[in-house]
Order: C-alpha cells, then structure tokens, then sequence
C-alpha cells in the first residue's frame, strides 16, 4: 500500500481555541490541494501547551468540537486524520486526546497520552490514558504516542508488538530538547522497523520556542521529508512492500527474546 501523508506542523496560540480551530482547518483546506491519504497534526493545536489557569474553561466539551470538525472534514475531503491532540474535558477530567477519523469521517481511534510530563506540571491538570492505541487506515496498520510517550521505548514496543506499520507522534515539544526529539523518533523507527510519522508545533507559544523539525521516517529510520522550525506543511510517500523488505533483512521481531524479563543479574 502507498500513501501520501501530510505533516501539519502548525504553530498555535495559546489559550485561543476560537483563533486555533479556524487556523487548522485553515492548514487542512491548503494541504488538501496536494492530494494526501492522511493528515496528521500536532499536539494540544486547540488551546497549546498548555493554559494551566484557563484550562478547565477552555478545553472541549466532551470533544465536541473537534470531533464535529474533523469527522466533516475527512468526510468531505475523502481523507484520513490524524488529529494531533486536543485538550478535551470529558466528565470532569481534562485529556490530552487525540480523534482519528477516516475517509468517511468514522471515528478510527480515540487516545488518551499515556505519560504526563512532569516538567511542565502536566500529570496536575490531565487525566493521563491507560489504553493503548491501534487503529486501521486504508487497510494500514496504525499505532500512536503523544510526545513525551517517545521517551518510553517500552509503551511504542508494546505498541509494535500489535502489528503497527506506521506510527504516529503529535507532539509540542521544544527547540531547547530539538537533538532529544529528532534522535528519539529515529530510534523508535528503527528498533520498531515501522513508518514514523511525527508533528511538532512551530514557533513561539506562551513564552517557549517550539521545535518544529516534524518528520516522516523509514522503517530503517530515514528521513523522508523533514521541516525546519517555522509553520509549514511536508508530504511523504510511504510504501508499506518496504516494511517487508527491512524486517527480511534485520528481522528484529523474529529474533527478540520476549524471555529477558525473567533473565536475573545472579
Ligand atoms: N509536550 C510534551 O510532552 C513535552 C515533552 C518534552 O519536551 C520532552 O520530553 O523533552
């Protein structure tokens, strides 16, 4: 299976869902004119990373919105999404969730970011997830994290051990941790032998600098297209026959030793 996947690194006002939500479809309407199979953008694009004091007013009820937005869109556009995160209040709990819609605007996946990022108060303000995502576009199997999650080698190997050709990382991660960011999604691809697909937010929001530098990678861990740290859009192709083609040479899930959690130092 071939696909063209679009990458929307967007930069985002934080704390202005009204200006956010008008910019990403915005983002959308632009990137449909290059005719891609999937859209994917990053983390938290609807109020950013994050608005502590104003949250629990700002966040989406029940993820009405976004859900309402993007499952239109896809359906409209005949195109697949991946909707980055948003900050949803369901209950009385706030998520950092992500809505995957597909080509007739079916909710494909809900996921909720499984590690709270403590530096930034995160696990305070957020209900983090405990289910893991798997997902099926156009026939391809998908998996996704939600930035900080790709510190955690041991939730995206779980993850790949469900079968994942192509993964998926939303992200609001910034410049300072930029080498942190590029070198840890290389190494999820290639330990995982899957297609990576990661959006970053651009430019500055709330006083930080975000990272851009999104990317879509090989399973060998390559570089298909990269942005650099501004606003903008990037399309891949990727090919799933390539998949094969790495595991048939390095064939890391057929040699993996599923025993070493009980090997001992003794
Ligand atoms: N939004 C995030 O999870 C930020 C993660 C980050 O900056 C890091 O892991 O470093």
């Amino acid at each position: 299976m071939k696909l063209r996947i679009g990458l929307l690194q967007m930069h985002v006002e934080l704390g202005k869902p009204d200006v956010n939500y008008a910019h990403a479809l915005e983002l959308m309407e632009k990137a449909m004119k290059h005719e891609p199979d999937i859209l994917v953008l990053p983390e938290t694009w609807n109020v950013g990373f994050f608005p502590a004091e104003h949250l629990d007013e700002l966040a989406d009820k029940n993820g009405e919105r976004t859900q309402e937005m993007l499952s239109t869109f896809a359906k409209n556009n005949n195109v697949n999404i991946v909707g980055g995160t948003v900050a949803a209040k369901i209950g009385n709990d706030i998520l950092n969730r992500s809505y995957v819609f597909n080509r007739e605007g079916k909710i494909a996946e809900t996921f909720d970011k499984i590690h709270g990022f403590s530096l930034s108060g995160e696990p305070g303000y957020f209900r983090m997830g405990d289910h893991l995502a798997h997902f099926n576009l156009d026939g391809v199997a998908c998996s996704m994290a939600v930035c900080y999650d790709i510190r955690f080698p041991e939730l995206i190997r779980r993850e790949a051990l469900m079968g994942v050709d192509l993964f998926f990382v939303p992200a609001a991660w910034p410049k300072i941790r930029n080498t942190h960011w590029v070198r840890l999604n290389q190494a999820r691809a290639i330990e995982n032998q899957f297609y990576l697909a990661a959006v970053n937010q651009a430019g500055r929001s709330g006083g930080l600098e975000y990272a851009g530098n999104s990317l879509l990678l090989d399973p060998w861990g390559e570089e298909i297209c990269r942005l650099e740290d501004e606003e903008e859009i990037a399309f891949g192709r990727i090919d799933t026959d390539v998949i094969q083609e790495v595991r048939s040479q390095i064939n890391v899930f057929r040699d993996r030793r599923p025993d070493i959690d009980k090997i001992t130092a003794e």
